[in-house]
């Protein structure tokens, strides 16, 4: 039988980014599988985040909007993140949440296709982007379509305005080819918005490379921005002439202090600002994604892939009753596996008890997060070992884990 102990503790010495788990404030006893839903906090936060409190807000009060830069910061972070997704600089901001960001990404394509109003999506998208395009829907602004994910190429047609798709699905951790999509929506005029919340620290992105026109990302994932850290959002700089987003507040004005009473767009995604940019959250959000851009793609999305593969080949061997739901390939799919029981939220409960933190997705899955720049082998050779041996135990069946959260 693999010594799965002796199998983890190897691939843990022979990992090059071993070292950066120690950036992070992550308590030795917890093996921390939830990154993909809220990532975990660097170690330089809390300092920073004391300094921006007390200097920059408390000693500089008004005049750090221009001494410590505040103004700028929604576009240095933006700038940040471009190197990360293939972007550049100038083409990111960083904003608002993934689903104001999507309202206004969604409010600009539209009118970039005039005549046109279907935003194709998929059924069992994450739920905000299905309800930001209705949400245009019920303005009679747009017609929201879904088509399964095989059926995508061929729901295309001249009448659709957007094509909205999340690159890795927040449950399978399905990800789609994001040059091939493109691409056929290109094909029948149509325009693409990916939703890069799974994706953005976790996978390899080339929105310029593949051609794309908008997309959006979350913050307090994989970049360990934080609970509620703002988002970014990415426009093709051959956009930047047509772009008119509908949620026009005056800090998307060309000229916010000029107060004047009628709106013009800043120039370039500057524009897709809209009230004030919450600053201790930009803070947070600049450490974290600093951080990844220390350690960089390439080494991240190995680990990713060394870190899933891993934990897919002992999951199978030690727990077979656990049905895997996330594509076999590595290479096409996230950061996450999922795995399908009739009892996933008692397990997960019984998981997170032992310390090893999952998460649960209704109606039935169980779902482990790989964040590569803090999650070990070990860690993940914990949660299937637990895993066996609460099931083994009947663990799960104590009452207590069955009782739902407001929160999973
Ligand atoms: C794919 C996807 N899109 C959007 C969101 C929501 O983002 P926000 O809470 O920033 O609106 C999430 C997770 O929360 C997500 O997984
Ligand atoms: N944003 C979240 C929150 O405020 C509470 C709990 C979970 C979340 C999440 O991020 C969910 C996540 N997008 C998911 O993929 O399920």
């Amino acid at each position: 039988m693999t010594d799965w102990t002796h199998e983890a503790a190897r691939l843990d010495a022979e990992d090059p980014l071993a070292k950066w788990r120690a950036e992070f404030l992550l308590d030795e006893g917890v093996a921390y599988l939830d990154g993909n839903s809220l990532g975990a906090l660097p170690r330089a936060t809390p300092e920073r985040l004391q300094r921006a409190i007390r200097q920059e807000w408390g000693e500089g009060l008004i005049g750090s909007w221009n001494g410590a830069g505040w103004i700028g910061l929604p576009q240095k972070i933006g700038g940040m993140i471009a190197p990360l997704i293939g972007a550049q600089a100038h083409e990111v901001i960083a904003a608002d949440s993934v689903s104001v960001n999507l309202f206004k990404l969604i409010g600009a394509a539209l009118q970039m296709r005039p005549g046109r109003k279907v935003v194709l999506s998929e059924p069992g998208n994450f739920p905000t982007d299905l309800y930001m395009i209705a949400g245009q829907e019920a303005q009679g602004l747009a017609e929201r379509r879904l088509a399964d994910r095989s059926d995508i190429g061929s729901a295309l047609d001249d009448d659709v305005a957007l094509l909205l798709l999340t690159h890795v699905h927040y449950k399978t951790g399905a990800m789609y080819d994001m040059a091939a999509l493109t691409k056929a929506a290109h094909a029948t005029g149509a325009l693409v918005l990916w939703d890069l919340s799974h994706s953005v620290g976790a996978v390899p992105v080339d929105l310029n490379g593949v051609g794309a026109d908008f997309a959006v990302g979350c913050g307090y994932k994989y970049l360990n921005g934080g609970p509620g850290a703002p988002a970014f959002a990415w426009v093709a700089q051959r956009h930047h002439a047509d772009l008119r987003q509908p949620l026009s507040g005056w800090m998307g004005h060309a000229a916010p202090f000029a107060f004047e009473d009628d709106y013009a767009p800043a120039p370039g995604v500057s524009q897709l600002l809209c009230g004030t940019p919450p600053i201790l959250g930009m803070r947070a959000l600049e450490v974290g994604v600093d951080l990844m851009a220390r350690i960089g793609m390439e080494p991240l999305v190995a680990k990713s892939r060394a870190l899933s593969a891993f934990t897919g080949k002992v999951m199978a061997a030690c727990v077979p009753e656990l049905a895997c739901i996330s594509p076999a390939d590595p290479a096409a799919r996230g950061s996450h596996l999922s795995y399908v029981h009739p009892h996933a939220y008692e397990l997960c409960q019984a998981l997170i008890a032992r310390r090893v933190i999952g998460d649960f997705r209704a109606p039935d899955a169980l779902r482990l997060g790989f964040a590569p720049a803090y999650v070990s082998f070990a860690d993940c050779w914990r949660a299937v070992s637990e895993l066996r041996a609460i099931i083994d135990s009947g663990d799960w069946r104590r009452p207590e884990f069955s009782t739902r959260a407001a929160v999973t």
